[in-house]
């Protein structure tokens, strides 16, 4: 078996659900455990809970991960040499406990983040705040089997934070936490600690301007953000270009990921159905089997839903279906539904003459 210090990596995020990976690793003095904190175009930073270093992955890990879909993510746990160049090279990762992934437009998957306990899921209560994006955003991690925490950030600059609370629940219920926060103060932050454990893994997921960089900043200690790289956007503001860990003041490990500009899913049905479980309970009460609630008479989703989450989860249901598809599917059914309207256009044309 390798020899690690478990207490040193449980510092970063190590718990004991590797441990039957870890017994089958050989033991090489030149071989170290450590996580991805941060994740370049040719580069990764891992870290052993002490230090930090720069590593190159082996050509044959990308090859036989890209083989199964799969790209390394920060929060990754993986085997790294040492070789006698000093060099640092990527030879193995360990399977994730979760994977947090989402669906480029062409359905490629795109890995966000491995191995997250919580994932929190910042909006801001200006502008930013939607609820289908939440929706989404819930779809993304329920995929992932991860729990999500709502953070509304910029509580001090409105008035009915609680009011926009209230509307969650009345749209989702109350299955998940919710909290509205100042992310600039560190005594509204810690709203968050039963979540900020030693050894807890964090991922902060939102828009860009949400306030997941001033979140990880105030629970880190203030200018105390060691890797994420910072860029200044169009608008001069400075947006987060990377992904990178960071460790926080109570012992947790934060996770800032860059605004996701398209969000889509990376799910299948069993994770919408958990994403969405009201509407699916309320489903097996409508009087039809088949029921699609949309004008059948006694459809209890109708009945108990809002119709905009109705309406979101269709959507979802539809944008995931689509990604599923292979490419040569999705072309057959472009050509499909261009053949479908040309001859309902000749059929109106034929009408009208
Ligand atoms: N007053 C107040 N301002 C906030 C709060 N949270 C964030 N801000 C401000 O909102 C702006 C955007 O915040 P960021 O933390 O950079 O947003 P981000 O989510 O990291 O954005 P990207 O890096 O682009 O993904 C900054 O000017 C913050 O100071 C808050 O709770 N209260
Ligand atoms: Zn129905």
């Amino acid at each position: 078996m390798l020899s690690i210090s478990f207490e040193t990596l449980q510092r970063i995020g190590l718990s004991n659900a590797f441990s039957m990976q870890l017994a089958e690793l050989p033991a090489n003095p030149d071989t170290h455990l450590m996580r991805i904190i941060e994740v370049h175009k040719d580069r990764l930073t891992l870290h052993n809970g002490e230090h930090s270093c720069s590593a190159r992955v082996l050509p044959r890990l990308v090859t036989a991960m890209a083989e199964d879909d799969l790209q390394l993510a920060v929060g990754d746990w993986v085997v790294s040499e040492n070789n006698a160049l000093n060099e640092w090279w990527i030879t193995a990762r360990l399977s994730p406990a979760n994977h947090l992934s989402r669906r480029a437009f062409d359905g490629r998957r795109q890995s966000v983040a491995s191995n997250i306990d919580t994932a929190l899921l910042v909006m801001g209560l200006d502008h930013d705040f939607n609820l289908r994006r939440l929706e989404r955003y819930i779809a993304l991690v329920a995929a992932a089997d991860i729990a999500p925490v709502i953070v509304l950030t910029k509580a001090d600059t409105v008035e009915n934070a609680q009011l926009r609370i209230a509307e969650i629940i009345q749209r989702i219920g109350r299955r998940y936490p919710v909290f509205a926060v100042n992310a600039l103060d560190k005594a509204s932050v810690q709203q968050l600690a039963p979540w900020l454990n030693r050894g807890q893994t964090l991922c902060l997921l939102g828009s860009s301007g949400a306030g997941k960089s001033t979140l990880t900043n105030t629970l880190t200690g203030a200018g105390q953000i060691t890797g994420g790289i910072r860029e200044d956007d169009s608008r001069g503001r400075h947006t987060t270009t990377s992904r990178s860990m960071h460790f926080c003041i109570n012992g947790a490990c934060i996770i800032d990921a860059p605004g996701l500009r398209t969000l889509r899913p990376d799910g299948d049905d069993d994770s919408m159905h958990a994403a969405f479980d009201d509407i699916e309970q309320w489903a097996a009460q409508c009087q039809f089997r088949n029921c699609r609630h949309e004008s059948e008479p006694g459809c209890a989703v109708r009945e108990h839903c809002d119709p905009d989450r109705v309406f979101n989860y269709h959507k979802l249901l539809r944008d995931m279906h689509r990604l599923q598809q292979t490419p040569l599917e999705r072309i057959a059914e472009r050509s499909r539904w261009k053949t479908l309207m040309k001859s309902a256009g000749l059929r109106g044309k034929q009408k009208r003459e």
